[in-house]
C-alpha cells in the first residue's frame, strides 16, 4: 500500500511528504528523514539534469522524474520551458523514438493497442485510464513520425511527448490525459530485424482490417470517456486526412499535422506580412512536399483567401504545390485528393514538362512564400533561394521539416543568402542570427506553439466540435504579440511566452465555440472557464 503510493506518479511527492503525511500514510521509514519543499526538489533535479552529458541522457533523466512524480516534473518544466522543450519534445524526441525499444524502462502510462488483439481495446483503455476522468487522448499509429517515417510501437513516445507539452504550455491536467499507440505492424525493416523491438513483428496491416481497428479504437474511446478531445498525431499520408474527414463531424477530434500545422503556419505568414506590410492578396504560395502537413497548411491559407472575399478559383490561383514529381498538374492520376484541389493546368505554362524540380518551379513562378514540408534536408539551396529573393523584397521562407537533420535549410543560411531580407520561421528551435549588425530572432513554426492552447480552449468551453471557424480564430489570436517594427523581429511569438499565448489562443477558441453555440454546457465567462480548467503543479 505505502509503496503503491510512492509508485503512483499522480500522488507521489517523494521527499516532500511531510512528517505528518508519512505517519498517516504508512510511509515512515520509507524515505530519508529530511523533508524537502517542492522548490528544493526542483532545484536539486535541475542540477542533476544539467550534469547529464548528452541531450538524450537529459531527456532520459527527465523521464524518470515524469514516471515518478508528475508535480515535480511539471514544476521543473514550467521553470525551464525554453530549455526543456527541445529535450522533452522535438528534436530530441526523435532520437528517443528511434531507440525506444532498446532504451525501454517504463510504459509511461500509455495504452498499447494491437491490431492482433482488437478484442482487448476496451480492457486496455480501461486499464490505462485506471478510473481517471480522461478528457484528452493523443493517439498515433506511428506511420509518419515527424519526418523520420514508420517507427511502429516506438512511436508511443510522440503521444507521450505531445501530451507533456499540453500540460507545460497550457496547464492541461496531466491526470486527465492518455497517450495511445495503435500498433498495426511496421514496415521499418530495422525494427522487424531487431531482437529488441517491442512491437508487433509483422508488416503494417492496411485496408479493411486497419480501418476496423482504428474505428474500434475511436468508438470505444468515445463511449468510455465522455467529453473526450481526441488528437491524432503522425499517421501516414494515406490515412491522416481520411480519418479526419471520417470522424470530424461525429466527434471532437483534431489532426495536429493537418490542422495544428495549418494554423501555426498561417499565423507565421500573417506575422510575416505584418512585418513586410504586404497583403496576402499579392502573394504567390509554393508548397514543397505536399503531404499531410503541406496540403493541410495550403488548405488553411486558402481558407484565409476565401475570408478576404475571393472565389475558390481566385484563391486557388495563388497556390503551387510541388511534390516528388515536380509541380502538381491536374492530369496526374497519382495525386491525393488534398493535392488535387490545388493542381495546376499544363496549359498555364509554355514548357510544363520542364517543371519537375523545385529549382525549375521557383524560376518559373517566382513565389513570394516558400513552405517546406518535404522531409528532404538541404533542398532550399542557395541558388534556389537567391532566385526567389531576386523577385521579391521580403521572401517568406518556412523550412518546417523536423527533426533538425531533415530541415530544408537553416535560418542562418536563409538570412545570409538574402542579406537579411528573408522572413523566416523554422520547425525546430533556431538560435538568433546576427548579420550586418542586426540580430534576427527566429520564430518557431511548430504546431506545439498552438495545439496546447487550442486544446485548452476546446476542453474549457466543452466544445462539441472543432470547426474551421475555431481554427481560424486560433491562427489570428497570435497576431499582435510581436512588435513588427523592431529590426530583426520574429514572425511568431517566442517560446519563452508559450504559457501566455497558449491562454490567448484558448480564449479565442473558446469564445468562438461559445459564439457559435457549440458548447455542451453553458459558458458564461470564457476566461474563468479557462482558469478553472488549468492545472497548476503544486502539492
Ligand atoms: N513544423 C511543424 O509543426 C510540422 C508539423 C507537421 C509536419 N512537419 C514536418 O513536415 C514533414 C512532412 O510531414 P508530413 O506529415 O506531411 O509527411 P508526409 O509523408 O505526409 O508528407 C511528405 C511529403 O513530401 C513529399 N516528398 C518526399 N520527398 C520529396 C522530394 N524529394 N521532393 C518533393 N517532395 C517530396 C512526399 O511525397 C509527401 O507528399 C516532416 O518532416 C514533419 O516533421 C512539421
Ligand atoms: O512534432 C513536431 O515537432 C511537429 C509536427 O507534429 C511534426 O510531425 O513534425
Ligand atoms: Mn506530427
Amino acid at each position: 500500500m505505502s509503496y503503491q503510493l510512492l509508485n503512483d506518479p499522480f500522488q507521489n511527492k517523494g521527499t516532500a511528504f511531510t512528517t505528518a503525511e508519512r505517519r498517516s500514510l504508512g510511509l515512515e521509514g520509507l524515505l530519508p528523514p529530511y523533508v524537502q519543499t517542492l522548490d528544493q526538489q526542483t532545484e536539486q533535479a535541475y542540477a542533476q539534469f544539467q550534469a547529464e552529458a548528452t541531450p538524450l541522457a537529459k531527456r532520459r533523466f527527465l523521464m524518470t522524474i515524469f514516471n515518478e512524480n508528475r508535480v515535480l516534473f511539471y514544476k521543473l518544466f514550467s521553470q525551464h520551458v525554453t530549455e526543456f522543450m527541445p529535450i522533452v519534445y522535438d528534436p530530441v524526441i526523435a532520437d528517443s523514438i528511434e531507440h525506444y525499444s532498446s532504451l525501454f524502462v517504463d510504459p509511461q502510462g500509455a495504452a498499447f493497442l494491437s491490431i492482433d488483439d482488437p478484442e482487448a481495446i476496451k480492457a486496455s483503455l480501461t486499464n490505462a485510464a485506471a478510473g481517471r476522468d480522461i478528457r484528452l487522448i493523443v493517439v498515433t499509429d506511428a506511420e509518419g513520425i515527424l519526418g523520420i517515417g514508420d517507427w511502429g510501437t516506438n512511436g508511443v513516445d510522440i503521444a507521450v511527448g505531445k501530451l507533456m507539452v499540453y500540460t507545460a504550455a497550457a496547464g492541461i491536467d496531466p491526470s486527465q490525459v492518455l497517450p495511445v499507440v495503435l500498433d498495426a505492424g511496421t514496415n521499418n525493416q530495422t525494427l522487424l530485424n531487431s531482437p529488441r523491438y517491442l512491437g508487433n513483428r509483422h508488416e503494417r496491416v492496411t485496408g479493411k482490417r486497419y480501418d476496423a481497428f482504428v474505428d474500434q479504437f475511436v468508438t470505444t474511446a468515445e463511449s468510455l470517456f465522455d467529453n473526450l478531445y481526441l488528437h491524432f498525431e503522425d499517421f501516414g499520408r494515406d490515412h491522416a486526412a481520411n480519418l479526419l474527414a471520417k470522424y470530424r463531424d461525429r466527434y471532437t477530434i483534431f489532426n495536429d499535422d493537418i490542422q495544428g500545422t495549418g494554423i501555426i503556419t498561417l499565423a507565421a505568414v500573417l506575422g510575416a506580412l505584418n512585418v513586410s506590410k504586404q497583403s496576402l492578396l499579392d502573394q504567390r504560395y509554393l508548397c514543397f512536399g505536399a503531404g499531410t502537413a503541406g496540403a493541410g497548411i495550403a488548405k488553411r491559407v486558402y481558407d484565409e483567401y476565401l475570408q478576404h472575399g475571393l472565389t475558390p478559383a481566385e484563391a486557388k490561383s495563388h497556390f503551387y504545390l510541388v511534390d516528388r514529381q515536380g509541380l502538381l498538374f491536374d492530369d496526374d492520376a497519382t495525386l491525393t485528393p488534398e493535392q488535387r484541389e490545388f493542381a495546376r493546368s499544363r496549359t498555364e505554362f509554355n514548357h510544363p514538362e520542364t517543371l519537375t524540380t523545385l529549382a525549375a518551379v521557383v524560376s518559373a513562378i517566382h513565389p513570394t512564400i516558400l513552405v517546406g514540408t518535404s522531409t528532404q534536408p538541404g533542398t532550399f539551396t542557395e541558388a534556389i533561394i537567391r532566385d526567389m529573393a531576386a523577385h521579391t523584397e521580403r521572401p517568406i521562407i518556412l523550412p518546417l521539416s523536423n527533426p533538425t537533420k531533415l530541415a530544408e535549410a537553416s535560418a542562418k543560411d536563409l538570412l545570409t543568402w538574402t542579406d537579411g531580407r528573408a522572413l523566416v520561421a523554422t520547425g525546430i528551435p533556431a538560435d538568433d542570427v546576427t548579420l550586418n549588425g542586426v540580430t534576427y530572432q527566429i520564430g518557431q513554426a511548430n504546431n506545439a506553439l498552438i495545439y496546447p492552447g487550442l486544446g485548452l480552449g476546446v476542453i474549457a468551453s466543452t466544445a462539441t466540435t472543432l470547426n474551421d471557424t475555431m481554427l481560424s480564430a486560433a491562427a489570428h489570436s497570435l497576431g499582435g504579440l510581436v512588435d513588427p517594427d523592431q529590426p530583426g523581429a520574429a514572425i511568431l511569438p517566442p517560446v519563452t511566452q508559450l504559457n501566455q499565448f497558449s491562454t490567448a489562443v484558448a480564449k479565442a477558441v473558446a469564445q468562438s465555440a461559445v459564439d457559435q453555440k457549440l458548447t455542451r454546457t453553458a459558458v458564461v465567462d470564457v476566461s474563468q472557464a479557462i482558469a478553472d480548467t488549468q492545472w497548476v503543479p503544486e502539492y
